[in-house]
């Protein structure tokens, strides 16, 4: 796993692990042997450490952190000072990526040399661990202490250029990286070793260590509150300004093995592989990711440019495809196009973006009223307001003017696909694509397949999703898909609460401190009171209620009668200055616990005969989020999500559900199913009318079993009827 050659008197080892390289134990074997045996060979002067492939390592092999040969001999700390102790020069050739235990190889090598794009980096901390392989200690001794914090606490890439500078690399290089490193190589055979050996050398800026040290640490408390990485990455760095290295590499494994069995690390690193499991996707008849090919993507539409479709727009753009917007009118057209124009002009102004690349990116927006411009493209994506009539009238009129085999897609957040699909003669080309806010932002996709959504567009979607930096979850068709399906339990529980002792800011403060960065009350003060009021009677209309009588909407958990007295006082949320909480004024975002809400809610329990009592943060907890996981397990045992994992990455990268706990399913298995199941039947006794209360089949099949079933292996107990 590490080829070995040589090329005159250069010894050439390559690690080989496709497709990153990752330093599973075989590489590192390789990378141990080769050194040692170029070091025998008299007729090698100088080693050359390369990436076989599109990059340099990128890392230890992640996998190996749960089976624990990432600590077998040779470990990379081994390798490392292997190479660092090895007598002839050894030059690190990077190209692409040289990530975490990759670049602890290249600190390890004597020299670095990069091709132009390559980019470097410590991203162990989005992985809950820290650089366990030296990274702490070489790094601050090749750039200082500051440069290091920033890079190792952040865990972000850093550029060729920006590496010369701060002097990761000592070159930048044109052309074969391979062969520039091996004339590097050649042309520093003869110097001395002294001074290259990283380890050996002092922190530049160590009489700052306190004060950088100090300020580092309150920065990642206050930024990840509850995360251990970041923490532990500070302290190892400190020990790097204040001690030997052999003594600062010990105390860095001691803090390295103490995070490598944290229950933050597991949950990040099952996060980092479902995310890259989310577009590997299936469907019943056994088509899937691997069987169908998607047909090419030249150029999309979309219709309706307000604030969802103005961001899908951008997320178009930004991928370099043509894409035209259709409005309504002239006025929206124009509204639409400003509001493109202005995040354009704002990315320039913060220096993301330069005017040149902004206005080429624009260059490829065609704004129209017509419909029939979209008659050659390849995709469309419908972001009309939520009304299904609308939708109908859209899906119609793009069915007649679009070209045959162009798909139709909906931006719809609840609708149902196959009624907006049967407006249309081409089911099989129509998908829902569900963009989250804002849409030229956040990661996620939600894509809905319809019942007679073909394989090729389920293909061409996905494709098209990750071409457009999206991560795409395949789900079925149901009202709210999976995300909003299971958001409806947690916020109907965090407004029932309210009528029964608890105040917005006390049910808030729970959920912020389990760690989703908004409570469900402050986000119906975002979203708006009175969106959340229409979507409640537009539902009741749907299923022949009238919102308005309780004996109606209870039963369907669609009773809110804070939010209605709210609503009714014209307190409609930030927008307009008060809601659930009050606010300095309309559009500020610091919400304010207001006396006059709880005395709207102590009059509505009075009304109404309630005795309020106190609700321990406990029940507040398990209330909203036992409630929505209990959701998520009927979206697994209906089919509808397909896997435990996509569950996760929905709400992980859609709703801001803290990434260190995995997801709602992950967390599900760390609470253990069993008292998990025995929390929600007790709920379901006391609320037996709350249908979300009713325990998932999945979820009670599962807590039954003999031993805890393992969370990848929950598939093979839900639906056989999947409706994906
Ligand atoms: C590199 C990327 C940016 C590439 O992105 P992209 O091209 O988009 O591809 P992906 O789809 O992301 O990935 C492709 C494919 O590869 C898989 N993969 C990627 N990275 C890894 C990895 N690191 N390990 C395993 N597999 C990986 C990925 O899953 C995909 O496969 P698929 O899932 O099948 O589709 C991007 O991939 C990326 O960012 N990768 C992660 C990079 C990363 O996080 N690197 C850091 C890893 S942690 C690390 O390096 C740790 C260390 O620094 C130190 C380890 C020290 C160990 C020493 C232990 C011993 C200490 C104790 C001694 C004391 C003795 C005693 O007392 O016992
Ligand atoms: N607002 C949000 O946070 C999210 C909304 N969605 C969904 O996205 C869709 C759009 O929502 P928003 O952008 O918030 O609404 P919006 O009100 O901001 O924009 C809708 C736009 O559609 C235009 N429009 C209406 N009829 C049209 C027609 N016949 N042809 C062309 N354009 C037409 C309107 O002029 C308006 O500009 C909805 O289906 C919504 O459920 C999905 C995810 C999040």
């Amino acid at each position: 796993m590490a080829d070995y050659r040589k090329q005159g008197d250069v010894a050439v080892l390559h690690a080989n692990n496709p497709p990153v390289n990752a330093l599973s134990y075989h590489v590192r074997q390789g990378l141990y042997d080769g050194i040692e045996a170029a070091e025998k060979d008299p007729s090698v002067k100088c080693i050359v450490i390369c990436g076989k492939g599109k990059t340099f390592p990128v890392g230890a092999d992640i996998r190996e952190f749960a089976s624990g040969s990432a600590k077998k001999f040779p470990n990379l700390i081994e390798v490392c000072d292997k190479i660092e102790a090895c007598t002839k020069p050894v030059v690190a050739a990077i190209h692409g990526f040289a990530l975490g235990g990759g670049l602890e190889i290249s600190l390890g090598c004597h020299y670095r040399i990069g091709g132009t794009s390559c980019k470097v980096g410590f991203p162990e901390v989005n992985i809950g661990v820290l650089p366990g392989a030296g990274g702490t200690q070489r790094l601050p001794r090749v750039i200082g202490l500051k440069p290091s914090l920033d890079i190792i606490t952040s865990g972000c890439h850093v550029g060729a250029k920006e590496a010369l500078k701060l002097g990761i690399l000592d070159k930048i290089v044109q052309g074969d990286v391979v062969t520039e490193g091996i004339k590097f190589a050649k042309s520093v055979q003869n110097q001395p070793l002294h001074g290259r050996r990283v380890s050996t050398m002092a922190v530049p800026d160590v009489s700052q260590a306190n004060a950088l040290c100090n300020s580092a640490m309150a920065e990642v408390k206050r930024k990840s509150s509850g995360l251990l990485a970041p923490v532990a990455c500070v302290k190892s760095l400190r020990v790097a300004a204040q001690t030997p290295y052999k003594d600062g590499i010990k105390i860095e494994s001691a803090l390295m093995l103490q995070l490598m069995t944290s229950g933050q690390a597991k949950a990040l690193q099952y996060a980092f592989f479902a995310e890259r499991l989310a577009s590997k996707w299936q469907v019943p008849g056994g088509a899937s990711h691997a069987t169908v090919t998607p047909r090419p993507v030249k150029s999309c539409a979309v219709v309706g440019g307000g604030y969802m479709g103005s961001g899908i727009v951008m997320c178009i753009l930004n991928a370099g495809l043509p894409c035209i917007l259709v409005e309504a009118n002239q006025k929206f057209l124009d509204r639409g196009i400003k509001m493109i124009q202005g995040l354009y002009a704002g990315s320039v102004k913060l220096g993301k973006m330069s005017e040149q690349d902004a206005k080429k990116t624009l260059s490829l927006l065609k704004p129209t009223l017509r419909y029939e411009d979209l008659k050659d493209v390849d995709v469309v994506i419908e972001a009309v307001f939520e009304d299904m009539k609308l939708k109908q009238e859209v899906f119609g009129k793009l069915d007649k003017v679009c070209k045959k085999d162009a798909l139709l897609c909906s931006n719809t957040s609840t609708l149902n696909i196959d009624k907006i699909a049967s407006a249309t003669r081409r089911p099989d080309r129509v998908m829902g694509m569900h963009f989250f806010a804002p849409a030229y932002y956040m990661k996620l996709l939600e894509n809905i397949r319809g019942a007679e959504t073909s394989p090729q567009t389920v293909a061409t979607v996905t494709q098209l999703s990750v071409k457009i930096g999206k991560v795409p979850v395949l789900v079925g068709n149901c009202h709210g898909f999976v995300g909003n399906r299971m958001m409806a339990p947690y916020t109907t529980e965090a407004q029932r609460l309210l009528e029964e002792g608890a105040y917005p800011h006390q049910v808030d403060q729970v959920i912020e401190e389990f760690g989703i960065p908004i409570g469900p009350l402050k986000v119906g003060d975002l979203t708006g009171l009175d969106v959340s009021w229409k979507i409640t009677r537009e539902v009741s209309r749907m299923l022949g209620l009238d919102h308005t009588k309780r004996e109606d909407v209870e039963p369907f958990g669609l009773y809110f009668p804070v939010r209605n007295a709210l609503y009714e006082k014209g307190r409609l949320g930030r927008k307009t200055g008060a809601g659930f909480y009050k606010y300095e004024k309309a559009g500020s975002k610091v919400a304010i616990p207001d006396p006059l809400v709880m005395d709207i809610i102590d009059h509505h329990c009075r009304e109404e005969g309630i005795d309020r009592r106190r609700i321990p943060p406990q029940e507040i907890y398990e209330r909203c989020l036992y409630s929505l996981i209990n959701e998520g397990f009927k979206t697994l045992e209906e089919g509808i999500a397909a896997r435990p994992e996509d569950v996760d990455i929905i709400w992980l990268l859609g709703y801001g559900w803290p990434r260190y706990t995995g997801g709602p399913m992950h967390f599900a298995s760390q609470i253990g199913l069993r008292r998990l199941y025995g929390r929600i039947e007790y709920y379901h006794n006391k609320y037996p009318d709350r249908d979300h209360w009713t325990p998932s089949r999945l979820l009670k099949t599962l807590s039954q079993q003999e031993h805890p079933v393992p969370l990848a292996q929950w598939g093979q107990f839900a639906s056989t009827t999947s409706r994906l």
